[in-house]
């Protein structure tokens, strides 16, 4: 058999990302409102800076502004709390976007429910994640939301298909799941209590793997022809004698490839639709904030 077909994250989201600059362009023109999203960091986690500036450099590549708060690692909850209030009072700021993780001394669910739900373009706030459960006018998740849009250019209808999602975590697999059941599919949730879970993946058309352990879905585990969105960020040692680190994904992506119909590869997969998903975010919240409407993206 022929290798899967490489799913190309980065090329999908640069077309998101200029259908996104055109409307905001519109917005500017039409309306003098140029949307805003602002980014908190707490502390000098390395991988969450690289995130952040990826973050604000694709923000303003899209005409948006982009107000990133750097703050100490000590800073107390309350300041934060405090700042939150501010962004939530600020009619430039039409995104909220806290970085995850925080500092263990601050409560994270406190802070996410601290965002106005109208801004909260992570989708973690409970009115949305209600939303989503429920139908409704949700703040998506970003990872999922992008993780879709790949399956359903791949894919097309989705209705039917088998899809399991490995890992139930409330930023990836929880609202993976709800929106693979909105397409119509029939899910699974896998997590580490999960028995033989080799079994469970073999049945599945669609695998979504969000685990944060590399490379741990081999080959032998996927059903022929199964689309593979690989979610997972690890980066780890090179194999010697290459010194330094590389990324890989939750799939053992060289296995995978040989029996995969489509798969994402780690990087210039899910990872940059993320980001492309949270400009979109913020341009739909800025559009409802405004009561405007919005052409489909
Ligand atoms: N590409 C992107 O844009 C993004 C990538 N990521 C990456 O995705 C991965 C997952 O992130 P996140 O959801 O935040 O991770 P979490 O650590 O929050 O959740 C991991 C999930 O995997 C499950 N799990 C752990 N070990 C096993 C196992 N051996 N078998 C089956 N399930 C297991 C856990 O189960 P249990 O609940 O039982 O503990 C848990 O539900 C990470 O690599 C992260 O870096 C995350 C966000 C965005
Ligand atoms: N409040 C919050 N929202 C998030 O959405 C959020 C978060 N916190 N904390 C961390 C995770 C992780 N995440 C990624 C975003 C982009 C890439 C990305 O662009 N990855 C590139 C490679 C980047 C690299 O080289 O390191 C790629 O896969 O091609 C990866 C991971 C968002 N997260
Ligand atoms: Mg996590």
């Amino acid at each position: 058999m022929t290798d899967a077909t490489l799913i190309d994250g980065n090329a999908f989201s640069a077309g998101l990302r200029d259908r996104i600059r055109a409307q905001v362009h519109t917005l500017r023109e039409t309306r003098r409102i140029t949307p805003g999203l602002a980014v908190v960091l707490v502390g000098e986690d390395p991988a969450s800076q690289v995130y952040v500036r990826s973050k604000h450099k694709r923000t303003v590549e899209t005409g948006m502004e982009s107000f990133v708060h750097t703050l100490p690692a000590d800073t107390p909850e309350d300041e934060l709390l405090t700042l939150i209030a501010g962004l939530n009072r600020d009619p430039q700021v039409h995104g909220i976007l806290v970085q995850l993780p925080l500092p263990r001394h601050i409560d994270a669910q406190k802070v996410i429910e601290a965002i106005d739900p109208a801004k909260d373009v992570d989708g973690f706030h409970p009115v949305n994640v209600g939303r989503l459960a429920a139908g409704g006018e949700a703040l998506v998740p970003c990872t999922p939301y992008g993780s879709l849009l790949l399956l359903k250019d791949r894919l097309g209808d989705l209705s039917g298909l088998e899809a399991v999602v490995i890992g139930r975590s409330n930023i990836v697999g929880k609202p993976m799941a709800q929106l693979l059941l909105q397409e119509n599919c029939t899910v699974t949730i896998a997590h580490s209590r999960t028995r033989d879970l080799p079994a469970v993946v073999r049945r599945a058309d669609i695998v979504v793997a969000a685990v944060g352990k590399p490379e741990m879905v081999r080959g032998d585990w996927l059903k022929p022809g199964c689309t593979v969105i690989d979610v997972g960020i690890n980066r780890v040692a090179k194999p010697a004698p290459e010194e330094g680190t590389r990324l890989v994904g939750d799939v053992a992506f060289a296995e995978a490839v040989t029996v995969a119909g489509a798969i994402t590869p780690v990087p210039g997969g899910v990872g940059p639709m993320t980001i492309a998903c949270l400009l979109r975010n913020t341009l739909v919240a800025c559009a409802r904030q405004n009561r405007l409407p919005l052409d489909a993206i």
